[in-house]
Protein backbone atom coordinates (compact mmCIF):
# COMPACT_ATOMS: atom_id res chain seq x y z
CA UNK A 1 0.00 0.00 0.00
CA UNK A 2 1.36 3.28 -0.83
CA UNK A 3 1.33 6.17 1.65
CA UNK A 4 0.69 8.72 -0.88
CA UNK A 5 -2.70 9.97 -0.03
CA UNK A 6 -5.13 12.43 -1.85
CA UNK A 7 -8.75 13.17 0.58
CA UNK A 8 -11.41 15.07 0.48
CA UNK A 9 -10.91 17.55 3.57
CA UNK A 10 -12.35 21.17 5.10
CA UNK A 11 -11.16 24.37 5.38
CA UNK A 12 -12.79 26.00 7.81
CA UNK A 13 -16.06 24.90 6.54
CA UNK A 14 -15.06 24.84 2.70
CA UNK A 15 -14.22 21.86 0.83
CA UNK A 16 -10.58 21.27 0.09
CA UNK A 17 -8.64 18.99 -1.36
CA UNK A 18 -5.28 17.38 0.71
CA UNK A 19 -2.73 15.90 -0.51
CA UNK A 20 0.32 14.06 1.45
CA UNK A 21 3.39 12.33 0.53
CA UNK A 22 5.07 9.56 2.56
CA UNK A 23 8.01 11.83 3.70
CA UNK A 24 5.32 13.84 5.34
CA UNK A 25 5.15 16.87 2.87
CA UNK A 26 1.64 18.20 1.83
CA UNK A 27 -0.62 21.04 0.61
CA UNK A 28 -4.13 21.57 0.81
CA UNK A 29 -6.17 23.14 -1.69
CA UNK A 30 -9.39 24.81 -1.66
CA UNK A 31 -12.26 24.06 -4.36
CA UNK A 32 -12.79 27.71 -4.19
CA UNK A 33 -10.29 29.35 -6.64
CA UNK A 34 -8.49 26.60 -7.10
CA UNK A 35 -6.40 27.78 -4.07
CA UNK A 36 -3.64 26.48 -2.18
CA UNK A 37 -4.01 27.51 1.44
CA UNK A 38 -1.26 24.87 2.78
CA UNK A 39 1.63 23.88 2.11
CA UNK A 40 4.17 21.32 4.87
CA UNK A 41 7.61 20.80 3.79
CA UNK A 42 9.56 19.64 6.01
CA UNK A 43 7.15 20.21 8.87
CA UNK A 44 7.07 23.84 8.13
CA UNK A 45 3.91 25.89 7.48
CA UNK A 46 5.33 27.51 4.20
CA UNK A 47 2.18 29.78 3.14
CA UNK A 48 0.56 32.72 4.76
CA UNK A 49 -3.33 32.64 5.53
CA UNK A 50 -4.97 35.56 7.44
CA UNK A 51 -6.17 34.66 10.75
CA UNK A 52 -9.49 36.38 9.51
CA UNK A 53 -9.72 35.86 5.96
CA UNK A 54 -13.15 35.21 4.70
CA UNK A 55 -14.54 31.39 4.47
CA UNK A 56 -17.74 32.07 2.51
CA UNK A 57 -17.75 30.52 -0.16
CA UNK A 58 -17.81 33.06 -2.28
CA UNK A 59 -15.95 36.01 -1.04
CA UNK A 60 -11.98 35.98 -2.04
CA UNK A 61 -9.74 34.26 1.06
CA UNK A 62 -6.76 36.17 2.04
CA UNK A 63 -3.72 33.74 2.01
CA UNK A 64 -2.54 31.09 0.08
CA UNK A 65 -1.94 30.94 -3.35
CA UNK A 66 -5.36 33.03 -4.61
CA UNK A 67 -5.27 32.29 -9.10
CA UNK A 68 -6.16 35.85 -10.37
CA UNK A 69 -7.77 35.29 -13.81
CA UNK A 70 -8.79 36.33 -16.46
CA UNK A 71 -8.03 39.87 -14.66
CA UNK A 72 -5.45 40.97 -12.47
CA UNK A 73 -5.69 43.70 -9.93
CA UNK A 74 -8.71 46.58 -11.32
CA UNK A 75 -6.52 46.57 -15.16
CA UNK A 76 -10.12 46.01 -17.22
CA UNK A 77 -13.80 45.80 -16.36
CA UNK A 78 -14.34 42.78 -14.21
CA UNK A 79 -14.20 41.96 -10.31
CA UNK A 80 -10.66 42.82 -9.02
CA UNK A 81 -8.32 39.86 -9.89
CA UNK A 82 -11.01 38.31 -11.76
CA UNK A 83 -13.99 36.12 -11.31
CA UNK A 84 -11.86 32.96 -10.53
CA UNK A 85 -10.67 32.82 -7.44
CA UNK A 86 -14.63 33.44 -6.20
CA UNK A 87 -16.02 30.58 -8.18
CA UNK A 88 -16.31 26.78 -7.13
CA UNK A 89 -13.39 24.61 -9.65
CA UNK A 90 -14.02 21.27 -10.35
CA UNK A 91 -11.84 18.25 -8.63
CA UNK A 92 -12.16 15.44 -6.50
CA UNK A 93 -9.06 13.28 -4.52
CA UNK A 94 -9.82 10.49 -7.52
CA UNK A 95 -7.79 13.10 -9.90
CA UNK A 96 -4.80 13.05 -8.07
CA UNK A 97 -1.88 11.11 -10.10
CA UNK A 98 2.06 10.12 -9.01
CA UNK A 99 4.71 13.04 -10.05
CA UNK A 100 8.17 12.20 -11.31
CA UNK A 101 10.73 12.43 -8.78
CA UNK A 102 8.29 10.96 -6.06
CA UNK A 103 5.35 13.10 -5.79
CA UNK A 104 1.90 14.10 -6.38
CA UNK A 105 0.10 16.02 -8.37
CA UNK A 106 -3.51 17.31 -9.41
CA UNK A 107 -5.60 19.27 -11.55
CA UNK A 108 -9.02 21.82 -10.89
CA UNK A 109 -11.20 22.91 -13.72
CA UNK A 110 -12.88 25.84 -14.02
CA UNK A 111 -14.90 26.67 -17.45
CA UNK A 112 -17.23 29.13 -18.81
CA UNK A 113 -20.56 29.07 -17.44
CA UNK A 114 -23.70 31.35 -17.78
CA UNK A 115 -22.46 33.25 -14.53
CA UNK A 116 -18.73 34.20 -16.48
CA UNK A 117 -20.08 34.82 -19.94
CA UNK A 118 -22.88 37.18 -18.38
CA UNK A 119 -19.16 39.37 -17.25
CA UNK A 120 -16.63 38.06 -19.74
CA UNK A 121 -18.05 36.66 -23.17
CA UNK A 122 -15.74 34.09 -24.08
CA UNK A 123 -15.56 30.39 -23.88
CA UNK A 124 -12.55 28.60 -21.96
CA UNK A 125 -11.11 25.82 -19.77
CA UNK A 126 -8.69 26.55 -17.14
CA UNK A 127 -6.50 24.09 -15.41
CA UNK A 128 -4.65 24.50 -12.49
CA UNK A 129 -2.27 21.80 -11.65
CA UNK A 130 -0.67 21.53 -8.26
CA UNK A 131 2.64 19.39 -8.10
CA UNK A 132 3.74 18.48 -4.25
CA UNK A 133 7.37 17.50 -4.25
CA UNK A 134 9.85 16.60 -1.17
CA UNK A 135 10.75 19.74 -0.45
CA UNK A 136 8.51 21.76 -3.54
CA UNK A 137 5.94 22.77 -4.54
CA UNK A 138 4.70 23.59 -8.11
CA UNK A 139 1.42 25.26 -9.32
CA UNK A 140 0.87 25.84 -13.08
CA UNK A 141 -2.42 27.65 -14.54
CA UNK A 142 -3.41 26.62 -18.20
CA UNK A 143 -6.04 28.53 -20.29
CA UNK A 144 -7.15 26.87 -23.51
CA UNK A 145 -9.33 29.41 -25.59
CA UNK A 146 -12.48 26.87 -26.65
CA UNK A 147 -14.28 30.08 -28.54
CA UNK A 148 -14.50 31.55 -32.16
CA UNK A 149 -12.99 34.77 -30.85
CA UNK A 150 -9.40 35.95 -29.80
CA UNK A 151 -9.78 35.19 -25.83
CA UNK A 152 -7.40 38.20 -24.14
CA UNK A 153 -6.70 38.00 -20.33
CA UNK A 154 -3.86 38.69 -17.76
CA UNK A 155 -3.47 36.73 -14.77
CA UNK A 156 -1.01 35.72 -12.07
CA UNK A 157 -0.26 33.41 -8.75
CA UNK A 158 -0.98 35.34 -6.04
CA UNK A 159 1.10 33.62 -3.64
CA UNK A 160 1.41 34.56 0.08
CA UNK A 161 4.61 33.28 1.37
CA UNK A 162 4.75 32.62 5.41
CA UNK A 163 8.11 34.87 6.48
CA UNK A 164 9.63 34.81 10.15
CA UNK A 165 9.21 38.76 10.38
CA UNK A 166 9.02 41.26 7.15
CA UNK A 167 11.31 43.25 8.32
CA UNK A 168 13.51 40.24 8.58
CA UNK A 169 13.71 39.41 5.64
CA UNK A 170 14.86 39.97 2.23
CA UNK A 171 14.26 39.03 -1.74
CA UNK A 172 17.34 38.62 -3.81
CA UNK A 173 17.66 38.50 -7.34
CA UNK A 174 15.35 41.13 -8.76
CA UNK A 175 18.74 43.80 -8.51
CA UNK A 176 19.11 45.88 -11.53
CA UNK A 177 15.36 45.73 -12.56
CA UNK A 178 13.39 48.85 -13.80
CA UNK A 179 10.36 48.34 -11.65
CA UNK A 180 7.05 50.01 -11.67
CA UNK A 181 5.96 51.34 -7.69
CA UNK A 182 2.75 51.41 -7.63
CA UNK A 183 3.01 53.62 -3.95
CA UNK A 184 5.60 55.17 -5.10
CA UNK A 185 3.74 58.78 -3.42
CA UNK A 186 5.91 61.26 -5.11
CA UNK A 187 8.77 58.83 -5.30
CA UNK A 188 9.98 58.16 -8.77
CA UNK A 189 7.37 55.55 -10.49
CA UNK A 190 9.69 53.16 -12.38
CA UNK A 191 12.71 53.22 -10.23
CA UNK A 192 16.01 50.55 -10.59
CA UNK A 193 16.22 48.48 -7.97
CA UNK A 194 19.43 48.05 -5.95
CA UNK A 195 19.82 45.36 -4.34
CA UNK A 196 17.44 43.04 -2.16
CA UNK A 197 14.11 43.91 -1.29
CA UNK A 198 13.68 44.59 1.79
CA UNK A 199 9.77 45.54 3.60
CA UNK A 200 8.35 47.77 6.26
CA UNK A 201 6.25 49.96 4.62
CA UNK A 202 4.08 49.31 2.16
CA UNK A 203 5.42 47.66 -0.97
CA UNK A 204 3.69 47.38 -3.95
CA UNK A 205 5.97 46.47 -7.02
CA UNK A 206 5.62 44.78 -10.74
CA UNK A 207 9.05 43.46 -12.12
CA UNK A 208 10.09 42.06 -14.84
CA UNK A 209 10.52 38.56 -14.92
CA UNK A 210 13.94 38.15 -13.77
CA UNK A 211 16.59 35.48 -15.83
CA UNK A 212 17.52 33.22 -12.58
CA UNK A 213 15.22 32.22 -9.63
CA UNK A 214 15.10 34.64 -6.73
CA UNK A 215 15.54 33.77 -3.18
CA UNK A 216 13.94 34.52 0.01
CA UNK A 217 16.15 34.56 3.20
CA UNK A 218 16.53 36.57 6.57
CA UNK A 219 18.92 39.39 6.62
CA UNK A 220 20.97 36.76 8.78
CA UNK A 221 21.27 34.93 5.45
CA UNK A 222 18.87 32.09 6.20
CA UNK A 223 17.83 30.93 3.83
CA UNK A 224 13.90 30.54 3.58
CA UNK A 225 12.82 29.59 -0.18
CA UNK A 226 13.65 30.06 -3.78
CA UNK A 227 10.97 30.98 -5.96
CA UNK A 228 11.06 30.72 -9.93
CA UNK A 229 8.88 31.31 -12.59
CA UNK A 230 8.23 30.24 -16.53
CA UNK A 231 8.90 32.50 -18.71
CA UNK A 232 5.41 33.01 -19.78
CA UNK A 233 4.83 34.99 -17.08
CA UNK A 234 6.26 37.99 -17.61
CA UNK A 235 6.15 39.58 -14.75
CA UNK A 236 6.91 39.35 -11.02
CA UNK A 237 4.35 41.40 -8.38
CA UNK A 238 6.06 41.86 -4.83
CA UNK A 239 3.18 42.98 -2.29
CA UNK A 240 3.47 43.36 1.28
CA UNK A 241 0.74 45.67 2.63
CA UNK A 242 3.10 47.06 5.50
CA UNK A 243 1.33 47.96 9.13
CA UNK A 244 -1.11 51.29 7.42
CA UNK A 245 -2.57 49.30 5.11
CA UNK A 246 -2.73 46.44 6.97
CA UNK A 247 -4.69 47.87 9.49
CA UNK A 248 -7.39 48.73 6.94
CA UNK A 249 -7.82 45.43 5.39
CA UNK A 250 -10.70 43.89 7.30
CA UNK A 251 -9.32 40.56 6.32
CA UNK A 252 -6.47 41.06 7.47
CA UNK A 253 -5.03 40.98 11.27
CA UNK A 254 -3.27 44.24 12.80
CA UNK A 255 0.05 42.12 12.68
CA UNK A 256 -0.65 40.04 9.22
CA UNK A 257 1.86 42.11 7.27
CA UNK A 258 4.77 41.02 9.58
CA UNK A 259 4.02 37.47 8.42
CA UNK A 260 3.82 37.74 4.50
CA UNK A 261 5.22 38.41 1.60
CA UNK A 262 3.00 37.80 -1.90
CA UNK A 263 5.64 37.10 -4.31
CA UNK A 264 3.33 36.58 -7.79
CA UNK A 265 3.91 35.15 -10.92
CA UNK A 266 2.14 37.07 -13.46
CA UNK A 267 1.16 38.26 -16.93
CA UNK A 268 -0.19 41.60 -16.61
CA UNK A 269 1.76 44.01 -18.85
CA UNK A 270 0.40 43.22 -21.73
CA UNK A 271 -2.67 41.11 -21.93
CA UNK A 272 -1.74 37.57 -23.32
CA UNK A 273 -3.98 36.63 -26.45
CA UNK A 274 -5.28 33.53 -27.72
CA UNK A 275 -6.36 32.36 -31.01
CA UNK A 276 -9.44 30.47 -31.06
CA UNK A 277 -7.89 26.81 -30.33
CA UNK A 278 -5.43 28.21 -28.50
CA UNK A 279 -3.35 27.10 -25.04
CA UNK A 280 -1.12 28.61 -22.93
CA UNK A 281 0.42 27.52 -19.72
CA UNK A 282 2.39 28.54 -17.32
CA UNK A 283 4.08 27.45 -13.17
CA UNK A 284 5.00 28.80 -10.13
CA UNK A 285 8.12 26.71 -8.74
CA UNK A 286 8.58 27.33 -5.17
CA UNK A 287 11.84 25.25 -3.54
CA UNK A 288 12.14 24.85 0.55
CA UNK A 289 15.63 26.31 1.23
O1 LIG B 1 -6.86 42.75 -1.68
P1 LIG B 1 -6.70 41.97 -2.95
O2 LIG B 1 -7.84 42.24 -3.90
O3 LIG B 1 -6.54 40.50 -2.72
O4 LIG B 1 -5.38 42.49 -3.63
C1 LIG B 1 -4.17 42.45 -2.94
C2 LIG B 1 -3.01 43.04 -3.77
O5 LIG B 1 -2.82 42.28 -4.92
C3 LIG B 1 -1.67 42.63 -5.71
O6 LIG B 1 -0.50 42.33 -5.03
C4 LIG B 1 -1.68 44.07 -6.13
O7 LIG B 1 -0.45 44.44 -6.71
C5 LIG B 1 -2.00 44.96 -4.96
O8 LIG B 1 -2.21 46.28 -5.43
C6 LIG B 1 -3.23 44.48 -4.20
O9 LIG B 1 -3.51 45.31 -3.12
Amino acid sequence: MSDFEARLQEWRGLPAIGLRLPGGDSALIALQGAQVLSWVSRGQERLFVSPQAAHDGHTPIRGGIPVCFPQFNQRGPLVKHGFARTLAWSGQPGDARPAEGGGLQITLRLEDSEATRAVWPHAFEALLTVELHPGALTVRLAVHNRGAQDLPFTAALHSYLQVPGAEQIELQGLDGLVYWNAVAAGAETHPVQAGAVRFGVETDRVYPRAAQALRLQTLSSQPLLQIAQDEAWSETVVWNPGPELCARLPDMAPDSWQHMLCVEAAAIDAPVVLAPGGRWQAAQHLRAL
